[in-house]
Formats: structure tokens, C-alpha cells, sequence
């Protein structure tokens, strides 16, 4: 087991937690995409929290000379902040996320035709968080690993170039900027980066781990009820995210004390999220950012989000981040396979599963 499909394809999901709302015909919100109201973190408050807190969540720009800083202090508190001046060229950002609209605007027919099997990680279909609830996500997604040809050839068999062309490039992109990413963190943590040579490998059991998942919210006729992605952190280390301007409300982060945040889209920015993996490798330095999606009544929002980690034979070493001697390791060292698969079985109990 040394790919990330692989240590998937031991766990089948039920379609019920594969095939999505067909958006098309739906007019309300039924029971089954009806979330419970209680008081823990499912809780679809009304209202984000004051609108004074939403500024709060870091925004850097790459070429600002204490960037590395900047960068290692946003991780340390918030486990997220949105980057500009990152390099990738917003036509790029642009075109992707219109590649990204046509695939999603195809008819539930037509996007069927790539359905995710039980047993796979990539194609159309639910948030694979899905099988850990009863009630449906008002989510469509569409994942990506590598190559998106064979997919891109069922839903556009005479014009399926420029969306693979597009979306490769893409990838490439935000692979390059997680890399530059990765090594300000490392040096950050004081972590040696001969440590983490998948960092820049780009070939070979020993290079890094990328994902590019598509994330559709059709409008929802009642977005109080529901929910586009339940609370939940990433897995991997890094998360790079693109988010459609103009929604009324997306992307929210959690923080002890303050509640939920919104990430206000801001024109070419990118945001990063740490992951779980990062988390555990920085010994518990940097929170690994829990985060929902929430959906509105007027905008179809999309988001664009590349997940990047190590392969899964690497061994992670939380006491390399130890800041002293004195320092208790916080997780055991543990192989990224044995912690996608413990997330697979235990999703948001993993972490604390873990904790020493
Ligand atoms: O849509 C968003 O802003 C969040 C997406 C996300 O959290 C994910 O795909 O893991
Ligand atoms: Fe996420």
C-alpha cells in the first residue's frame, strides 16, 4: 500500500455517500439534507461570528521580506492565512476555476459517467467525509490525482484537451508553491530538510502526495438547514485553496474562543490551511484548522483545493520539532499510510486518538 489510492481501496463506501443531490431537479431541502441543530460544532449558527474577527485571519503577501515570518506565525496561531503575490498567475487561477464551472454545469447524466467506484479516490461524487454522516452534504465534488485524461475523455470525448491542459497546469503550479511553502515551514520548525526529502522529489515512491479536489455548492433554497462540508480538518500537510469570489458566505475556519470565521475571498489571494500530518509533524505547533463549508441561497460557489503531504512510506517525526530536550513528543512517530488509514475509520477522533 504506497499510493493514496491504494490505501483507500480497502475501505468501500456505500454509494448512498457517493452519489450526490442530483441539483438539477431539486427544489427544497428535504429531511435527508436537513442537519440536526444542537450545540457542538455542527451547529449552523446564523450569523458568523463579528465581522471584525473576519479580518483577523492572516493575509501575507510572498514578497513581503519577513515573509517566512509572517508565514510560520499565521501556521502557529491560526493554521491558515491567505497568500497573494503567490506567483500563480490569476489567469491560471481563473481558467481553472472556469474549467471547473463547465464540469459542474454538465448534466447529472453527464457527470455520472465518472462516478467515483467504491473503491476508488478519484471522479464525481460526494466529499468522501460523507459516509461518516447520515444526513447528504449540499456538496458535488470531483477529484483529481495526476492526470485527469480518462475522466476528462468520458464527459468530453471530442473536446477534452484544454480542461486536462488547464488542470494539469494548474496542479503544477500549486505543486511548485506548496514546495516553496513546505521549505519556509521546515525551516520555521527547525526541522533539517535532507528530513523531508519528498519535498521537491518529483518522481518515484519517495515523492509527495498531491490531490486537486473541485468542490460545487449549487444556491440552496433554505442554506440555514444544510450544509456544504461539515466541520472537519485536511489530512495532508498543506491544503492550498481557491475559493470563488462574491459568495455570500464559504469558507469558515474555527477558533477556540472566537467561533466560526469567515474566509473572506479576496481577489487573486489563495488560502492555505495546515492539515493533520503537519500537525503531527510539527508536534502539535501548528493547529491543523478545523473548517466547514457553508452554503447560500444565491450564488453557485465553487473552491478549488490542492492537498499536498508526504508519500505514504514516510515516517513522521514529531521530536524533530521539539523546541528543547525538555520538550515531550505531543504524537507518537507514526507512517502517514497508518494515519490515512486510522482517519479513514475514525475521522475527527483520530488526532486526539493519537495524542500521547
Ligand atoms: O469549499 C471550501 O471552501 C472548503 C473546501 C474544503 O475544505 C475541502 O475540500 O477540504
Ligand atoms: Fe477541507
Amino acid at each position: 500500500m504506497n499510493t493514496l489510492l491504494e490505501s483507500y481501496k480497502d475501505y468501500h463506501i456505500n454509494l448512498h455517500h457517493i452519489i450526490p443531490l442530483d441539483f438539477d431537479s431539486i427544489q427544497e431541502v428535504s429531511d435527508v439534507h436537513s442537519w440536526p441543530q444542537s450545540n457542538d460544532f455542527l451547529t449552523l449558527d446564523l450569523e458568523p461570528n463579528d465581522k471584525s474577527a473576519a479580518s483577523i485571519i492572516p493575509i501575507i503577501d510572498f514578497s513581503d521580506p519577513n515573509v517566512s515570518k509572517l508565514i510560520g506565525q499565521a501556521c502557529e496561531t491560526w493554521g491558515s492565512f491567505q497568500l497573494i503575490n503567490h506567483n500563480v498567475p490569476l489567469n491560471l487561477i481563473e481558467s481553472a476555476e472556469s474549467e471547473a464551472r463547465k464540469l459542474f454545469s454538465l448534466p447529472t447524466s453527464e457527470k455520472r459517467k465518472t462516478l467515483r467506484s467504491p473503491s476508488e479516490a478519484t471522479g464525481y461524487g460526494l466529499a468522501r467525509m460523507s459516509q461518516f454522516f447520515s444526513r447528504l452534504l449540499w456538496q458535488e465534488g470531483f477529484t483529481i490525482m495526476g492526470s485527469p485524461v480518462d475522466h476528462a475523455k468520458k464527459l468530453w470525448p471530442d473536446d477534452y484537451q484544454r480542461f486536462c491542459d488547464v488542470i494539469e497546469d494548474f496542479q503544477d503550479k500549486l505543486k511548485a508553491l506548496s514546495e516553496q511553502l513546505m521549505l519556509i515551514i521546515l525551516d520555521y520548525l527547525g526541522i533539517p530538510k535532507e528530513e523531508m526529502k519528498w519535498v521537491g522529489s518529483n518522481s518515484g515512491p519517495e515523492c509527495a502526495t498531491s490531490a486537486l479536489q473541485m468542490n460545487s455548492y449549487p444556491p440552496c433554497p433554505d442554506p440555514t438547514l444544510t450544509i456544504g462540508l461539515a466541520p472537519h480538518t485536511d489530512t495532508y500537510f498543506l491544503t492550498i485553496l481557491h475559493q470563488t469570489s462574491n459568495p455570500t458566505r464559504g469558507l469558515e475556519i474555527h477558533r477556540d474562543g472566537l467561533g466560526w470565521v469567515s474566509v473572506n475571498p479576496v481577489h487573486g489571494a489563495l488560502v492555505v490551511n495546515a492539515g493533520d500530518l503537519l500537525h503531527i509533524a510539527s508536534n502539535g505547533r501548528f493547529p491543523s484548522v478545523l473548517h466547514r463549508a457553508v452554503v447560500n441561497k444565491t450564488n453557485h460557489r465553487l473552491s478549488l483545493a490542492y492537498f499536498y503531504g508526504p508519500p505514504m512510506n514516510y515516517q513522521l517525526l514529531p521530536s524533530l520539532a521539539k523546541l528543547d530536550d525538555d520538550d515531550p513528543s505531543v504524537y507518537p512517530s507514526l507512517k502517514v499510510k497508518d494515519y490515512v488509514t486510522m482517519k479513514e475509520k475514525h475521522f475527527r477522533e483520530t488526532l486526539s486518538m493519537l495524542k500521547l
